[in-house]
């Protein structure tokens, strides 16, 4: 890895999808303060999550990334942390058990408070009066509230993004390694889950399975290995805003290499992929695993250049390639795409993400999406790389924890109405529990036939 550019040169370079400040003075103060910072993963955790996207791509693991569209502050809470943590530990044994994968679990969690919009303003009607400000862009930027003095660009915000990622990720690393993840919890996590629903059932049947699994081994003294107790957990977000990641970029003492240490993983956007865009410039010189969406307008062409810039050496684990395509073009798009990756002997681990490309407006006004298309594509997904003979090595789900309305379909049979009754996200819709843990039993069936 070079020498990272500044941030001036990597600005120069264009950057798509940045805040507007109004105070130099004020961004060059909150950025100097997080140079200061300490990491909040380390290079070595980078690397052992590069090592099981590497098994990944080769068919012997499966990884599962999901969480929020976008963490709020105020979402920085226990109880929301845990049940966020709670649904993906719940749905990674789902994906474990019955698909006997090991499963890499990637939170959109501890620092994705930064959002691409369609949009750079968003207008609104105001007692009656017509009236535009700035898009929401995310906590690290901007308030949801629509007034002019939230909607405000404020560069203090950095900061806070720093803080709340370190509480979250604080609180994960007590949960995974301090007896809540132990694999003898999983009846736990499901305790208060609805009981009358067949999800709900079919995970308690498959908790008594595992439970008896243990005792047998117990019985037959076949050992108590750590990772029944513990679960390697990592952080991922989209590393949009140039100033917040520049800042938290350091060089590793063991290597020397940069590495961006505000999280495990980091992933550029479908809006900020161009080959000579800033972002994709600073990505090259970090040494993280990362991830590059990959949308319906993205050529074969593109991902190979994409690749050539992004892992110029073939590191396995290095580079995921995120297809967005949305179900009805899934089957159509990604098999050139994956087969001239291929050919040309890519080393990247694919992982579709069900949710970008299926996005629509409901009449009533709610961004939406419907269950049986997130789940379309990523069959899709699955025959497509069996019909090459490709590794699917992962899924990206935006979700949450807990008993939202936001998804339209599945086995609650949620319909437009019914989104009103508690729609949550401050910008895109998120699988709810249920939903969550349904996908993963249909998963695991796709996965164990793979
Ligand atoms: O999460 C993805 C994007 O930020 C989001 O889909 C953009 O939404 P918009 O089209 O409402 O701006
Ligand atoms: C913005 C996102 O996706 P995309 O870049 O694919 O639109 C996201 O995953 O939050």
């Amino acid at each position: 890895m070079s020498e990272i550019p500044s941030l001036e040169q990597l600005h120069a370079l264009g950057a798509a999808q940045q805040p507007t400040y109004d105070d130099p003075a004020a961004v060059a103060a909150a950025v100097a303060r997080l140079r200061t910072m300490p990491p909040l993963v380390f290079a070595g955790e980078c690397d052992d999550l590069k090592a099981k996207i590497a098994a990944a791509s080769r068919g012997e693991a499966f990884i599962l990334q999901g969480g929020d569209c976008a963490e709020t502050f105020v979402g920085a809470t226990a109880d929301n942390v845990r049940n966020k943590l709670r649904v993906l530990l719940q749905m990674a044994v789902v994906l474990t058990y019955a698909a006997s994968v090991p499963v890499v679990k990637v939170g959109r969690l501890a620092g994705q408070y930064a959002k691409p919009r369609s949009s750079d303003k968003e207008t609104r009607q105001v007692d009656g009066e017509s009236v535009t400000l700035p898009a929401y862009r995310g906590d690290a930027v901007n308030g949801f509230d629509f007034t002019p003095e939230s909607r405000r660009p404020d560069p203090q915000r950095l900061l806070e993004v720093y803080h709340a990622s370190a509480s979250t990720l604080n609180l994960v690393r007590a949960f995974t390694t301090g007896g809540y993840a132990d694999l003898r919890q999983v009846h736990t996590w499901n305790s208060e889950f609805v009981r009358n629903s067949p999800v709900g059932q079919h995970y308690e049947a498959m908790a008594s399975e595992i439970d008896r699994a243990l005792t047998f081994m117990q019985a037959i003294g076949a050992g108590d290995p750590d990772e029944f107790h513990r679960v390697d957990f990592y952080s991922s977000h989209e590393a949009l805003l140039l100033e917040y990641e520049h800042a938290m970029t350091r060089i590793d003492s063991r290597t020397e290499n940069p590495y961006n240490v505000s999280g495990h993983m980091v992933w550029i956007g479908e809006r900020t992929r161009q080959l000579d865009g800033a972002h994709v410039e600073y990505f090259s010189h970090i040494s993280n695993p990362i991830g590059c969406k990959l949308g319906p307008t993205a050529t074969a062409d593109d991902a190979l250049a994409l690749a050539a810039k992004l892992n110029p050496t073939n590191e396995p684990g290095r580079l995921t390639f995120i297809t967005r395509f949305g179900a009805e073009r899934i089957r159509d798009g990604l098999p050139h795409l994956v087969e001239k990756v291929t050919a040309e002997g890519v080393d990247v681990a694919w992982v579709c993400d069900a949710m970008h490309g299926n996005t629509f407006e409901t009449s009533n006004g709610y961004k939406t999406r419907r269950f049986e298309d997130v789940l379309d594509e990523v069959q899709g997904f699955f025959d497509v790389h069996r019909a090459l003979g490709t590794i699917p090595a992962g899924i990206l789900v935006e979700n949450t924890g807990d008993d939202v309305t936001e998804i339209i379909g599945g086995g609650e049979e949620l319909d437009e109405l019914g989104l009103a009754h508690r729609y949550e996200s401050v910008v895109d819709p998120r699988l709810n529990r249920v939903q969550s843990l349904e996908l993963a039993f249909l998963v695991a069936e796709m996965l164990r036939r793979a």
